[in-house]
């Protein structure tokens, strides 16, 4: 299983970007707008806060879930281990340290800009009896909505002393509609085929991996595959390093109709129960 790199200068970005959705459940983008001095600003300012102690006064509000989720908080759905990682919130409506507000609220709407874009391509090559199962225009479940996140997360270097099983982030789909993730400046995500094995995501520094969430492989009636994904913990010695990276996660509005039994709303909540955020 080899996840297609996407030029999206090309006339058939559209096209391949879906085609590989629809093969693997992600898709590799290169020469996109992504600002990637903004990237590596961003990286180096919550490299910063994380490893500052102030980040626990940022602490996640449990209601509204913006703010700093401290190592150790989150389980992947059916996981018994806690992930190896420590992560931030950030909405643009949400509490952020004032330092890092002006560039991390740039790149949110820069991957928000790209994201409708995204959106618009999957609708635009939607089979048509797929394209009827959409409630609205996939853009529009999204645009606005309060509940985009992005996560800036950070993946500790390895100590030697964590839970055996444990790893940075176990075997999960996303929940949400489509993700955009700016490429890591270390390995580790790996993506899981239909026979179980496990491939590692050939995403260079610089490049966005984009995945299909459960939200959309609802709306689609399955027809864009919600696959799974993780990330392996790095060997031990010069390999073993920090990890950041920084996920959008597109997140309809709660009254977005996504399937007969569901809307946005239920959903996510239903999904969060499951791996003990709520
Ligand atoms: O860190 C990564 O590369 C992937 C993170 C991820 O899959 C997630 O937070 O849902
Ligand atoms: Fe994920």
């Amino acid at each position: 299983m080899q996840v297609s790199k996407i030029d999206c200068r090309s006339d058939h970005a559209a096209k391949n970007f879906v085609e590989s959705l629809r093969n693997t459940g992600f898709a590799i983008l290169q020469f996109h707008p992504i600002d990637s001095d903004l990237v590596s600003q961003v990286y180096s300012d919550w490299a910063r806060f994380f490893s500052s102690e102030g980040k626990h006064e940022y602490h996640f509000n449990a209601k509204t879930q913006d703010g700093f989720f401290p190592f150790l908080s989150e389980n992947a759905k059916g996981a018994k281990a806690k992930d190896l990682k420590e992560f931030y919130h950030y909405y643009p409506w949400g509490q952020c340290p004032d330092f890092l507000e002006e560039a991390t609220s740039r790149l949110y709407k820069q991957l928000n800009g790209l994201a409708m874009l995204l959106l618009d391509w999957v609708e635009q090559e939607s089979p048509e009896a797929i394209r009827k199962n959409y409630s609205m225009r996939l853009s529009d479940m999204v645009n606005p909505s309060d509940g985009t996140l992005m996560r800036i997360l950070n993946y500790p270097a390895m100590k030697g002393d964590e839970v055996p099983s444990a790893i940075r982030a176990a075997a999960h789909e996303d929940i949400n509609l489509l993700t955009c993730l700016v490429a890591s400046t270390e390995p580790g995500l790996q993506v899981k085929d239909l026979d179980g094995n496990w491939h590692d995501v050939d995403c260079d520094p610089g490049s966005i991996a984009v995945n299909v969430g459960d939200m959309l492989q609802m709306c689609s009636d399955n027809y864009f595959p919600s696959t799974t994904h993780r990330v392996i913990n790095p060997d031990t010695g010069t390999e073993n390093k920090a990890r950041l990276s920084i996920p959008l996660f597109l997140h309809p509005r709660p009254e977005v109709v996504l399937s007969d039994d569901h809307t946005a709303g239920t959903f996510l909540l239903q999904r969060l129960k499951e791996i003990g955020l709520k």
